[in-house]
């Protein structure tokens, strides 16, 4: 049924879904005088007979509303929906229990929201259900156990959440996608786990069994061992019965057997080790002890990559660092999840219990292992005191992880804009950032251009500049969406990317780093706030010194000229025609010259 009642409920429910556009209907041309089905409303498909609704597609709309369990009640008793796919929105609250109702359901996408709360008990009356995604949420609490019971389940993709408790006993053999990673899971893995890669359940500390270590504590073994025969006060019972004594030998023989069998298998896999090829080392190694081998014995470009699919090596560039971690070590360790960005979501790991590292875990990027790793090495291969480096890295086909150091001064969005306790910056602190920035810039894009036609930075902004232990500025993710096959744009700031033009260019870097100075210099954060535009307003009146930040004015006149020829310098960054744009290396000269020009009237004063 496509008409009355069930239209009514349906607009209701996507007006709920977007709390701050209550247009959203509109926007997607659902209108009460037309028919979802035969006017093809835009995100819905219908049954063959055009008479109800099979699918509701309404994703990466930024709906930031909630699930109204009674509408959805309402939209599935009067349809056939087996579809509903809310994905990439960011949408809050929960999942209404009411979602119990809907049997009809086969696929149900909620991945990437701000969903929170437990997932209800009723979900699993879901008897039809194929696929279910629920990753990067929210999520708490159990899942109900009795999820497993959902015979069908094909996918179930739960991936960071904060979930706790067991894992549900999912017949993984049916499964072609299972990803519980990065959520607070414990205890044994369902059975058959090992057939999913590692990654699939990294992030959760307390969770064990292939293909994770072996779980130790007696009571996560499964099955649990048989209870002795229980205590009697039976004098009767304390003889031993001509069964009991059968039983005893028949143990004993069992034991001799297995012994002998196990001995048989470790002399023949001696024998395989010294004849074996590397792809036979590595997958006995990966089955022997399901532990992730360092880059020295094998690497990713390897044939242990194309085994089981899994890459089996962490990649460690500064060894210095992090001395042989293995993959393994660095998924087991305690993790705090920091930022979830458009490229992915970013952890602060703790290894050996005194080392920190940042842990970037990036989202849907669809560029090969090799290519991947080729653009890291060629990274690496640039240094510049100016630009964090890659601590390490790992890649397989599931995962793409890059480590860096991590730095306890935090960011200059940070420094400038969220500083409670600290001193505002000083104007000397401020153009030393401006000179590490642009001169770490100019050098990387012009070591890169050699080898990329992509050589700029791709996502530059002052979350993305940290303050090393001695308070020197460092560019960090230099290049890790700078991809050509990368199917997002850079910046979060819809009007900067439209100004900005071609996003991986040099010429986007230097727009982006016009902002970083804008930043710097009005002290104002340009996230929701057009802060070129209202710069190039306040300056086009003339009132120039308006716009610098307050704590900035009492300084001394030199002071305040070199921050207007910066604001100069910040304007000419961000024509809006790119070629006119100054490059890096014309910029990081100009601002040498301003911080040595002030340094020489310092040492004057
Ligand atoms: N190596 C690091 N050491 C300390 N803090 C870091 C490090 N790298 C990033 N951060 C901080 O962690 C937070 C989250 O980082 P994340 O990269 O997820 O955010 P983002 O820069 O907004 O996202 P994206 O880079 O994906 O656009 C930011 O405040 C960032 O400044």
């Amino acid at each position: 049924d496509t008409t009355g009642d069930f239209k009514l409920s349906l607009l209701s429910f996507v007006r709920k879904l977007s709390e701050s556009n209550p247009q959203i209907d509109r926007d997607l041309g659902w209108t009460a005088n037309s028919d979802p089905c035969r006017d093809r409303w835009r995100g819905i498909a219908c049954n063959k007979n055009l008479n109800s609704v099979k699918s509701i597609v309404i994703e990466s709309l930024q709906l930031d509303g909630s699930i109204d369990g009674n509408l959805l009640s309402q939209v599935c008793n009067s349809s056939s929906l087996a579809v509903l796919s809310i994905k990439d929105n960011a949408l809050e609250g929960g999942v209404p229990p009411e979602i119990g109702a809907c049997s009809g359901l086969t696929h149900v996408y909620l991945a990437d929201n701000r969903l929170s709360g437990s997932i209800p008990s009723s979900l699993p009356n879901l008897k039809n259900l194929k696929r279910l995604d629920i990753s990067n949420n929210k999520f708490s609490g159990e899942l109900p156990w009795n999820m497993s019971a959902i015979s069908g389940l094909m996918t179930f993709l739960a991936g960071d959440n904060n979930l706790t408790g067991r894992i549900p006993n999912f017949a993984l053999n049916g499964f072609d996608k299972f990803d519980v990673s990065f959520n607070q899971f414990s205890g044994p893995v369902p059975q058959d786990s090992e057939k999913f890669p590692i990654s699939s359940f990294a992030g959760n500390p307390g969770l064990c069994g292939k293909p994770l270590e072996e779980c130790r504590s007696p009571d996560l073994l499964l099955p649990p061992p048989p209870l002795p025969p229980p205590p009697t006060t039976n004098p009767k019972s304390s003889k031993i019965s001509t069964k009991e004594v059968f039983m005893v030998i028949g143990y004993v023989l069992f034991g001799i057997v297995v012994v002998f069998l196990v001995f048989i298998f470790l002399k023949k896999r001696k024998k395989n080790k010294h004849s074996g090829e590397l792809s036979e080392k590595v997958s006995s190694e990966i089955s022997r002890r399901s532990a992730i081998p360092s880059h020295s014995e094998y690497s990713i470009s390897s044939s242990a990559h194309s085994i089981a699919g899994v890459s089996t090596s962490l990649v460690v560039l500064r060894k210095d660092k992090i001395r042989e971690l293995k993959f393994e070590e660095l998924l087991r360790a305690p993790a705090e999840l920091l930022g979830k960005g458009r490229f992915g979501s970013l952890y602060k790991v703790v290894i050996y219990g005194c080392a920190e590292l940042a842990v970037k875990r990036i989202k849907d990027w669809t560029v090969s292992g090799e290519e991947f790793q080729k653009k890291i090495m060629r990274m690496d291969q640039a240094r510049h005191p100016n630009v964090l480096p890659v601590t390490a890295f790992y890649c397989s086909k599931q995962e793409k992880l890059v480590v860096y150091e991590f730095q306890k001064n935090g960011s200059l969005f940070k420094l400038l804009h969220d500083n409670k306790e600290g001193r505002p910056l000083s104007w000397a602190s401020r153009l030393n950032v401006a000179a590490g920035v642009s001169a770490g810039l100019a050098f990387m894009q012009r070591s890169l251009a050699v080898s990329s036609s992509a050589a700029g930075h791709g996502n530059l902004k002052s979350s993305n500049i940290l303050f090393s232990s001695s308070m020197e500025p460092l560019i960090s993710e230099y290049g890790l969406t700078a991809l050509p096959t990368h199917r997002h744009q850079p910046n979060s700031d819809k009007a900067s990317v439209a100004a900005a033009g071609e996003p991986f260019s040099t010429s986007a870097d230097s727009y982006a780093f016009g902002i970083i100075l804008l930043e710097l210099l009005t002290g104002r954060p340009s996230h929701g706030f057009n802060l070129a535009q209202w710069v190039h307003s306040v300056v086009r009146e003339e009132w120039t010194v308006e716009v610098f930040d307050r704590s900035l004015l009492g300084d001394s006149d030199i002071a305040q000229e070199s921050m207007v020829r910066l604001l100069q310098v910040a304007l000419q960054c961000m024509d809006s025609s790119p070629e006119v744009r100054p490059s890096m290396a014309q910029v990081a000269g100009t601002i040498a010259v301003m911080k040595e020009e002030e340094r020489s009237v310092d040492g004057k004063a």
